[in-house]
């Protein structure tokens, strides 16, 4: 397969910090996407990855540090840095009164799409992502494997070179699952940038050429998969390792076992 990982840099983010009342939830990071790749953000629950995420998008005012996107600041210049980014945010507010389709046709031309690129689009994306069936549904009764595809339709529907997934396979069935995978290694096999957060290692070890472990709010390591996993076996080796994992006690829960019946 083509490489089309470059020098150039999709995202670029220095010193970037949001404290939350006495917590650092992001502790100053540094982190280099390159263009092209498909890069895993993984942490364990609180590490900052959804904060981070939030920064990088525009959703959140970081309290320092500076996020480009292909060049351009986020925050000194967000038309051009948000025209160049699809998001699938965490939580998935979505418009629960329009039907799928309709929800796709008022995104592309909020993005001042044509309409008829809009319908062409969106139509594609329905039939790829397993969607065309459920197109006159309404959002409200979709599923959250359907509900992550139709976010991913609506983020991918301005043909932006960046898409940035907060745990997009979370809560998706194994078919769903197959489905999304496939169109995101399309969309970096065709020189898209993807950065996505997830908790299951062997989807990031699967999936990305890149990889940033986070931890209590800084990057315990980041690039390349198969250097961050190191002489470990697996992904998962490597991040326990560094994030470490707590020891269970044998002593702990033992009425757990005790039954009174
Ligand atoms: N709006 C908020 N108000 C207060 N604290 C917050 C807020 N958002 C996040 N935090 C705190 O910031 C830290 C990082 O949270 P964040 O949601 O970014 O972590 P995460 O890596 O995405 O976690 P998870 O894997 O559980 O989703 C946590 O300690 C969290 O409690």
């Amino acid at each position: 397969m083509i490489s089309y990982v470059t020098s150039e840099l999709a995202i670029e983010i220095r010193g970037l910090t949001k404290r939350f009342g006495s917590t650092y939830a992001v502790a100053g990071i540094d982190l280099d996407v390159p263009a092209g790749s498909f890069f895993g953000l993984v942490g364990p629950n609180g590490a900052g990855k959804t904060t981070t995420l939030s920064m990088a998008t525009g959703l959140l005012v970081p309290d320092a540090g500076t996020v480009r996107i292909g060049g351009a600041d986020m925050w000194a210049d967000p038309v051009a840095a948000k025209r160049r980014i699809g998001v699938l945010p965490e939580g998935l507010r979505l418009f629960e009164r329009l039907t799928g389709a309709e929800m796709l046709s008022y995104t592309g031309r909020l993005r001042g799409l044509p309409g008829a690129e809009v319908d062409t689009r969106a139509t594609e994306l329905l039939k790829v992502l397993d969607l065309a069936g459920a197109a006159g549904k309404l959002v409200a009764d979709y599923s959250t494997g359907m509900r992550k595809k139709i976010t991913l339709a609506a983020a991918m529907l301005h043909s932006p070179r960046v898409l940035l997934l907060d745990e997009p396979m979370e809560a998706v069935d194994p078919v769903s699952a197959r489905v999304i995978s496939d169109v995101l290694r399309r969309y970096t096999a065709g020189g898209g940038t993807v950065v996505l957060s997830s908790h299951v290692m062997a989807l990031v070890e699967q999936l990305c050429d890149t990889v940033a472990v986070m931890a209590g709010g800084r990057i315990a390591a980041a690039g390349a998969v198969a250097d961050v996993r190191g002489e470990h076996a697996h992904l998962e080796d490597a991040f326990l390792h560094l994030v470490g994992a707590p020891a269970a006690d044998e002593g702990e829960l033992a009425w757990l076992r005790s039954s009174s019946d």
